[in-house]
């Protein structure tokens, strides 16, 4: 037999599940300390997508049991919408398989494979099936499956389905066991704090092998889902364009109008004049040639950028430095959202933040924190178009020390939104390099750099100045007892003088002439706003200014006053009595307060 006739003979077509069996590498199953970050990442995405689809705020729980010397159970369950039975062996039994592809909006899993590859390797490297668990209402009871795939076919094979009790009303949980280890725990920890920095309206609960974690959530909203656009024509490919024209049946301006974003009768006529075709010719009809003319026509043609606000959900400046807030506790934090911008047809909307001091390791590299439609990115870190725009910063510009990239105690946030992120690989770890992306993280980071500069030298101001008023301090004890010696009066109470050289607030009080005085000087750089409490036998009722509030406790009166005062500005009150009391201030910080008795 001639070659070409045996090579003929062993050519065969394999199925997505067989390729992706045998590179798993491709999907972040590259090694069993991976291949679990992986899974429970892609489970706990599609938790808070169907979470926000659903507008459920989510409560997720994650759970990693050994089970065997090195096999783990891993569990994932929410709370969101469920799926309906005849979806749920396409849905974790089929690659390729998913509800996002053509839909053209932010969201976290976009390709359909995620969950199932995850299925895919429990089987590859246990053999034992995924049980899913879903509920869609408290109408219905819950399912449960076991379910493996079929390799060769790509099609899920069903070993198990039957009704049963389930406590949640609505959800999906979803248990797979392979053979891996926990070597990657810290990671695993990582990516759950980091997906609850960028999700603060989330609450996961973690039981990784008897230890329990909990993320709490700081905001009771829900996110506003992020509804799906048309496609916009300077995004567009030539397949993609044959795909839409082949299932419409209109002329050739309506079919413009009504498949594109953006697109309305002007600039519908444009294209139509750029590409030499006749406005009645109906779209399917179109010949590949026409079809090439037609899509020049569309890019050359300004059409307005699609609607982002739509399609796109930023996490917004406010919950982002909340989220930072809540897992990081830092000396400094702002956030920036850009405004949407556009690379080749697709909406992106880029945010970030910049934190200071805290806990962060005050050596090394900052700690950075890259994001993707509200995911963390773990891996890749160096081939990744945020670590790239951040390297390319010039950070002593910011006083902020920089070898590549920024080090020091320095928190960088970078989150991509769009409604096709380019990622370097279908494992999602890497933004891809595209020139309006960086553009958009660099000009974020430098604002925030600015922000973080000026911080920074008040804050080495304050430091100086605090040094030089301390060592005054130190000194004028002695200074006074010096003075005292030589004038012969006694040693005269210095902690007013301090509270003016230390920039502090100084309270007074005391009784002179039958009168109460109570008197505070605001001796720090900003206003400061003040509940003063003083707890006396006089009621007070003849003060000026009048008390806010009096209450009437045993034999006492609390009397309380609020006021704001000015930086070197003074307040005071008076009262008929013969007995101060205590005298309570807060709204200030200890360390910034001197109270004085005159009386004692
Ligand atoms: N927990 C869940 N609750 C509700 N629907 C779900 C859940 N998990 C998966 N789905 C549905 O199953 C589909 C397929 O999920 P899968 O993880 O395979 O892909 P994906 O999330 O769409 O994309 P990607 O491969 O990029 O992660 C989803 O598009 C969603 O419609």
């Amino acid at each position: 037999m001639e070659l070409a006739e045996q090579l003929a003979g062993q050519q065969k077509s394999i199925s997505v599940a067989e390729f992706f069996e045998k590179n798993k590498h491709l999907l972040g199953f590259d090694s069993p300390t991976r291949g679990i970050i992986t899974t429970i990442k892609e489970a706990v995405d599609n938790s808070l997508d169907a979470c926000e689809e659903a507008e459920v705020l989510p409560d997720i729980f994650v759970g990693v049991k050994k089970v065997d010397k090195d096999v783990y159970r891993i569990i994932v369950e929410d709370n969101g919408p469920g799926i309906v039975p005849k979806q749920v062996p396409f849905v974790f039994g089929k690659l390729l398989y998913g509800s996002r592809f053509h839909q053209i909006k932010q969201s976290r899993g976009q390709q359909g494979i995620g969950i199932s590859a995850a299925v895919l390797y429990a089987q590859l490297t246990t053999g034992v099936p995924a049980v899913v668990i879903s509920r869609t209402s408290y109408k219905n009871k819950a399912h449960r499956f076991e379910i493996m795939i079929r390799t060769e076919a790509n099609e899920p094979e069903v070993l198990k389905d039957e009704e049963i009790e389930w406590d949640r009303m609505h959800g999906t949980r979803i248990e797979i066991e392979f053979k891996t280890t926990l070597a990657a725990k810290k990671r695993l920890l990582d990516y759950l704090m980091y997906t609850s920095v960028v999700n603060p309206h989330a609450r996961i609960k973690a039981d990784i092998d008897g230890e329990v974690y909990n993320f709490e959530r700081v905001n009771e909203e829900t996110i506003v889902p992020p509804k799906a656009i048309l496609p916009h024509p300077h995004g567009l490919e030539l397949g993609q364009l044959k795909r839409i024209a082949a299932a419409s049946d209109i002329n050739l301006k309506d079919f413009l109008i009504n498949s594109f974003s953006r697109v309305g009768d002007k600039n519908a006529e444009e294209i139509i004049g750029g590409s030499g075709l006749k406005e009645s010719r109906k779209a399917k009809t179109l010949t590949n040639e026409e079809l090439k003319k037609l899509l020049e026509s569309m890019q050359n043609v300004e059409v307005p950028p699609p609607p982002a606000s739509q399609c796109l959900s930023p996490i917004g400046e406010d919950m982002i430095i909340r989220g930072i807030d809540k897992e990081f506790q830092l000396d400094f934090v702002r956030a920036r959202t850009r405004k949407s911008k556009v690379f080749s047809g697709h909406p992106f909307i880029v945010e970030a933040a910049i934190g200071y001091g805290g806990k962060l390791e005050s050596e090394g590299t900052a700690t950075i924190l890259r994001f993707a439609n509200r995911v963390p990115l773990l891996y890749q870190q160096g081939a990744c178009a945020i670590t790239n725009s951040i390297a390319g910063i010039n950070w002593k510009a910011y006083n902020i020390s920089q070898q590549g990239l920024p080090t020091g105690p320095v928190l960088i946030l970078v989150h991509v939104a769009s409604t096709n992120v380019p990622f370097t690989s279908e494992s999602k770890d890497a933004v891809a390099s595209i020139p309006e992306i960086e553009k958009e993280i660099v000009l974020a980071l430098q604002d925030l750099g600015r922000d973080l500069k000026m911080f920074l030298g008040r804050r080495d101001r304050n430091k100086q100045f605090e040094e030089r008023a301390r060592a005054v301090c130190s000194i004028l004890p002695d200074i006074a007892m010096k003075v005292s010696e030589i004038v012969k009066k006694p040693v005269p109470d210095i902690s007013p003088l301090e509270g003016q050289i230390m920039k502090k607030v100084v309270a007074k009080k005391g009784v002179r002439d039958g009168f109460v005085e109570i008197m505070l000087s605001n001796y720090t750089n900003t206003a400061v706003s003040l509940t003063i409490y003083n707890m006396s036998p006089e009621d007070g009722k003849d003060a000026s200014p009048k008390p806010d509030f009096v209450d009437n406790i045993g034999d006492e009166y609390n009397k309380l006053w609020k006021v704001i005062i000015e930086p070197d500005n003074m307040w005071s009150a008076k009262y008929k009595g013969t007995n101060g009391g205590t005298l309570d201030i807060r709204g200030v910080e200890e360390k910034k307060l001197v109270v004085i008795d005159l009386d004692n």
